[in-house]
Order: C-alpha cells, then sequence, then structure tokens
C-alpha cells in the first residue's frame, strides 16, 4: 500500500524471484514497500507472470542469472539497498546431485554475501528453512519450540546440510565493513513448511488423488504434528524483516526467526486435507494404511532403484528414507520472536490462507468440483 507521503527511494534484488516463495516475496513488496524505487528480480528461470509488473510506479527488473556465477551476481547486486535472497536448490528428492546443491545453495549463498561486500550494499535477508534445525537424523521430536530451544541439530541430507552452512555464513557475515566502510547487517528467516497458491507438492498430491478415484491414502499417524506456514505470511515476513533491519540493526543484525502464524498444528497429510477435502479429495483410513516398517522397507527400496536406474533415467519418488523421517518425526514451532523484534503479525488469518489455497487447488485444471 503506496503511502504517498513516503520517498520512493530504495532499490531492492530478490534473487529466486521467480520460485514459489520468491513471486510471493516479489508481489508483496510492490503491494506493502511504499519506498521501492526499483525492484530488480534476478531467477535463472523468469517468468512470463514479470511483464505485467512492470507498468507499475515501481521500476522492476528482470534479470536472468545464476547465483553460483559470482560476476552475476555481483553486477545484480550492485547498487541495491537491500538483498533478499531467496534463491535455493530445493531437493530433497535426490533430483539433483549433492554437489548441484551445495553449489547452489552455498557457493551460491557465498557470492550473495561477497557481492554485497563489494558494491557496498548493507542489508541482506537470508531465507533459511526449518530443516537447519530439524527434524535430525536420530529423529528427535520438536515439540513447539523457538528459537532458543536446544535441538541437536545433526543432519545427514545435502539439502538441510547446505542450508545450515548458507545460514551459518550469513549470520556469520553481519558486521562485515562493506564497500564504504559501514557494517552489513544480516538476518535469517526459517520457515516451517511453506503452503499457499503455487505450491508444487500441494499440486503433485492432488494430482495423485485424482488420479486414485479421489482417495489419498495415510502414511503417517495424525498425531505427528508438522509446522506449516502460509506463503503470505512469508512473503510478508520477508518485507517487513528487510524493512526493519534498516531502522533496528543492532537488535536484529545477526538474529534468526522462524516464519510462523495461525495455521493449526496437525500431521502433513491432514494438512494438506484442510485444502483438498473441499476440493472433492479424502484421505482414507484414521490409522496408516501400511505398517511403519513396511514402509521403510519401501523408502529404502526407492533409494536403491534411485541409485541403480540412475544411469538410464531419474527416478525420484515423493517416499524416500528423508522424506518419511521428517514427514514422519514431530517438529512444530510456537514463537514470538519476530513480533517481539520487528512487530510482525500475520497479514492472513489462518481462514484466509485457507481460502486462498482452496480457491487455487479448485481452480488447477482437471479439478474434481
Ligand atoms: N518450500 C518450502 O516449504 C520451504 C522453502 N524454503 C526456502 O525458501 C526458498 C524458496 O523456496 P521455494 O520457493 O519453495 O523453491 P522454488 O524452487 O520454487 O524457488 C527457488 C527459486 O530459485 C531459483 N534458483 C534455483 N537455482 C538458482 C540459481 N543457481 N541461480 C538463480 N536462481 C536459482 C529457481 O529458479 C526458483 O525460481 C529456498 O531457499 C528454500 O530453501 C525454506 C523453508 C520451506
Ligand atoms: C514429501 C513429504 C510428504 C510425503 C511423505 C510420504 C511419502 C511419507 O507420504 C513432505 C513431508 C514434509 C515435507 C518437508 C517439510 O515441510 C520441510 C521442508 C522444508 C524446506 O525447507 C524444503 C521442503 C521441505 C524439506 C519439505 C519437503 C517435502 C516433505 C518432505
Amino acid at each position: 500500500m503506496a503511502d504517498s507521503t513516503e520517498v520512493r527511494e530504495l532499490v531492492y534484488l530478490v534473487t529466486g524471484g521467480c520460485g514459489f516463495l520468491g513471486e510471493h516475496v516479489v508481489r508483496m513488496l510492490l503491494q506493502r514497500e511504499p519506498r521501492l524505487l526499483e525492484l530488480r528480480v534476478f531467477d535463472l528461470h523468469l517468468g512470463a507472470w514479470l511483464e505485467e509488473l512492470k507498468t507499475g510506479p515501481v521500476q522492476v527488473t528482470a534479470i536472468q542469472g545464476d547465483v553460483t556465477q559470482a560476476h552475476e551476481v555481483a553486477a545484480a547486486v550492485a547498487g541495491a539497498h537491500v538483498v533478499i535472497h531467496t534463491a535455493g536448490l530445493v531437493d530433497v528428492f535426490g533430483r539433483a546431485s549433492p554437489e548441484t546443491i551445495y553449489e547452489v545453495n552455498v557457493q551460491g549463498t557465498k557470492n550473495v554475501i561477497e557481492a554485497c561486500v563489494q558494491t557496498g550494499t548493507r542489508f541482506l535477508v537470508y531465507t533459511s528453512s526449518m530443516e537447519v534445525v530439524g527434524p535430525n537424523i536420530k529423529g528427535h521430536h520438536f515439540y513447539r519450540g523457538n528459537e532458543d530451544t536446544p535441538y541437536e541439530a545433526v543432519h545427514r541430507h545435502p539439502y538441510p546440510c547446505s542450508k545450515a552452512q548458507a545460514e551459518r555464513l550469513v549470520l556469520e557475515a553481519n558486521g562485515r565493513k562493506v564497500h564504504g566502510g559501514l557494517p552489513l547487517v544480516t538476518c535469517a528467516l526459517r520457515p516451517t513448511g511453506i503452503y499457499g497458491e503455487g505450491h508444487q507438492i500441494m499440486r503433485d498430491f492432488y494430482h495423485q488423488g485424482l488420479r486414485l478415484g479421489g482417495r489419498l491414502f495415510r502414511t503417517i499417524p495424525a498425531s505427528v504434528e508438522h509446522g506449516r506456514v502460509y506463503v503470505g505470511n512469508v512473503a510478508w515476513m520477508h518485507v517487513l524483516v528487510a524493512r526493519e533491519l534498516q531502522q533496528r540493526a543492532a537488535l536484529m543484525g545477526g538474529q534468526v526467526y522462524f516464519c510462523y502464524d495461525q495455521s493449526p498444528y496437525k500431521s502433513y497429510e491432514d494438512f494438506n486435507m484442510e485444502f483438498l477435502g473441499p476440493c472433492g479429495l479424502r484421505l482414507v483410513e484414521t490409522r496408516p494404511l501400511v505398517p511403519y516398517w513396511l514402509l521403510m522397507l519401501l523408502a529404502a527400496l526407492n533409494a536403491l532403484l534411485q541409485w541403480l536406474l540412475r544411469p538410464l533415467l531419474l527416478y525420484a519418488p515423493l517416499l524416500n528414507p528423508y522424506t518419511l523421517a521428517v514427514a514422519n518425526t514431530a517438529f512444530t514451532v510456537n514463537t514470538d520472536k519476530a513480533r517481539r523484534h520487528f512487530g510482525y503479525e500475520p497479514l492472513f488469518s489462518w481462514e484466509d490462507s485457507r481460502t486462498r489455497t482452496i480457491r487455487w487447488v479448485q481452480a488447477m485444471e482437471g479439478s474434481a468440483r
């Protein structure tokens, strides 16, 4: 909501601005950051929807680029006041190699930090993940914890390892002198499982349900709570944190914040049914259809098949030992740190978030309704 009394003077860069979360951040900035003069959207793959944004009062600059290429990042960052770094390789299914995941998530983040230092950009917001904390490889539950809750964050999978390493780099860079001599101010946001318009896995579950005659089969006990947060609220947190970081550098610099809202605590599958149910799907059984030991066996078999078939084709099903462990381990947050530090309140109520997500599912091609 542009306030006519504010002067448009700020240049923001959003890396990964054409991804699921990135698009919401871009649209939210245009709606809710009245001081924005130019918005640079940097992504490996640019979306056609960017064109429609170019007619407004803010200059929207689309930059096709790769975060692993330091010179491309530096060129995009030069002259920006704030960088929101959401670009990342989100892969827990074995589609990409561990090397590629590290290259994008860790080297890409190093490139963003170095670009800020070299070009004199002072404010950097990093999209981290709940995965930097847990669930850990021991399957310890994290039950409604906050940023200070003790937890053994031990990982083996490349995705959480790379996000944890990148987050550490961002936090350690807080206070480094950028070109011109002023200190860099950084912080990291840790969303739990994001949902909402554009969520690919929700889309996949919906289509799977349609193929199975309107049914989905429970795999995880309903008692295993999984943290979820609406994409619009995650985007709003990014906008707010980026704004307030400029005013409250001493308090917020080097800090981490979980992303949260009023979404209910439920199992991954029961939560998805909040949207898929009203779209004509039902979750069969009150208890998992397949015993857990058999699921573990199937997950291990999938991992073996992935490895055997790799020279011939990419076999990357949803079920693997890692996704099973994440889905089957409680991980929920209960915190007010973002409210205390920068006045965050969710912009979308649970009812709004649910309605918006249901409308999006219903609008999908092949809708059951
Ligand atoms: N989806 C989720 O539930 C969660 C996501 N996150 C984090 O949020 C961020 C965004 O995730 P999503 O929007 O879900 O993923 P996404 O895959 O939809 O978006 C990532 C974007 O980054 C871009 N990108 C990938 N590699 C790039 C490269 N080398 N150079 C430039 N751009 C590149 C992609 O083209 C894509 O547009 C990621 O950093 C992810 O780790 C954190 C917690 C939960
Ligand atoms: C794919 C999983 C659901 C199917 C499980 C099965 C096959 C046993 O029925 C998803 C369950 C939990 C998801 C992850 C979680 O929300 C945390 C995440 C945070 C991120 O930063 C990236 C995405 C993800 C790892 C997310 C990925 C899908 C699940 C494993």
